[in-house]
């Protein structure tokens, strides 16, 4: 489930007046998501979803991740836009929660993607980096190299529990990590979290992506990497070089990568294999108890960080193959 807080049908009601798009018809808390509680609503003008932002998504970051959105759709990119109220806010407040009202986006994420799905997920990644690059506003990513030591630390001898040997295993890696972690790349907006449930298809095609609530400035290649282990992994955990290739080549085909990304993506991989493999342990071992909310397992993370640990070059991913 993703619904934490409960709206009451009257607070419902004062928020879509507040709003230019007809009555409220219809609403209902969504089950898919982790992050925060989403609910689809029908007006008597057309579907939109209301986002109540919960603890881990920070105030002070809403209006560069809507700003973003905003911007993105205005330069072409398919994702949801903010609904401007009457007095021209985007942030609410509803049920003591920051809330923002944004379009519906018609399709459904894949299940199960194949190669032509992960060549549109990089065209889609490389159209986003573009249309971001004129977006004025930045935002550091806290889930970074410099993060994730802290969330190793709280994680702490627990990790063992997981996998026996992850504490010493992630502090060997992080070592290495923040040792040669590459500062050079270019850089601008990045999704940060473009996982197969974030990106919606209609059939074949791609329709839009969805939840920018990890967008930051970062290097353009660390968010291939990201995708990388978001899309490109077998059920057996063994990685689909076709996949990689097809990814690969569809970035590549919008905005070609410079000769120092390629050369850093099995370091950028390792990394974001890491960082999931962190957020996921520390969910692991203290998300909320709610049985509805099943926490993601951080050992798919560990078998593909282990993938990465062999990688010598972009080839092993498929690029320029
Ligand atoms: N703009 C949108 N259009 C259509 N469905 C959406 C939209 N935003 C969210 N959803 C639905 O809500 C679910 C959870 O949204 P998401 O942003 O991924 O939540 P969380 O950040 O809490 O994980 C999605 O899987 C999708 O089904
Ligand atoms: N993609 C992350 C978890 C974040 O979930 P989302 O529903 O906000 O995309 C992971 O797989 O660990």
């Amino acid at each position: 489930m993703a619904v934490y807080t409960d709206i009451s049908d009257e607070e419902l009601t004062a928020l879509v007046e507040r709003y230019d798009i007809g009555t409220l018809q219809s609403a209902k808390g969504i089950a898919e998501g982790v992050e925060n509680s989403n609910f689809l609503l029908h007006t008597t003008v057309s579907p939109f979803i209301l986002t109540l932002y919960e603890k881990r998504t920070s105030e002070n970051d809403l209006p560069f991740f809507l700003g973003l959105m905003e911007h993105l759709s205005a330069r072409g990119l398919s994702c949801p836009v903010p609904v401007h109220a009457r007095d021209g806010s985007v942030l609410q407040r509803v049920a003591g929660r920051p809330a923002a009202l944004v379009t519906f986006l018609e399709g459904m994420d894949v299940k199960r993607p194949r190669a032509e799905h992960c060549q549109q997920v990089g065209m889609a990644l490389a159209r986003l980096h573009e249309a971001g690059a004129d977006f004025g506003m930045t935002r550091a990513n806290a889930l970074s190299v410099d993060g994730w030591a802290p969330l190793a630390a709280t994680a702490g001898d627990r990790a063992d529990t997981v996998a026996e040997g992850l504490a010493a295993l992630i502090a060997r890696e992080l070592e290495l990590l923040a040792g040669s972690w590459p500062k050079d790349l270019p850089t601008g907006v990045i999704h940060a979290d473009l996982f197969p449930d974030n990106v919606f298809f209609i059939g074949a095609e791609l329709s839009g992506l969805i939840d920018f609530y990890f967008a930051c400035t970062d290097a353009f290649a660390y968010d291939i990497a990201i995708c990388l282990n978001a899309w490109c992994f077998e059920a057996d955990d063994s990685f689909n070089v076709t996949k990689g290739r097809a990814l690969l080549a569809g970035y590549n085909k919008v905005r070609a990568l410079e000769p120092e990304e390629a050369d850093a993506l099995p370091l950028l991989a390792r990394g974001a294999a890491m960082r999931f493999l962190l957020t996921r342990l520390v969910d692991w071992l203290d998300g909320p108890q709610d049985a509805l909310v099943k926490p993601k397992d951080p050992r798919e993370y560990l078998k593909r960080l282990r993938f990465h640990q062999h990688a010598v070059s972009a080839a092993d991913y498929g690029y320029g193959g």
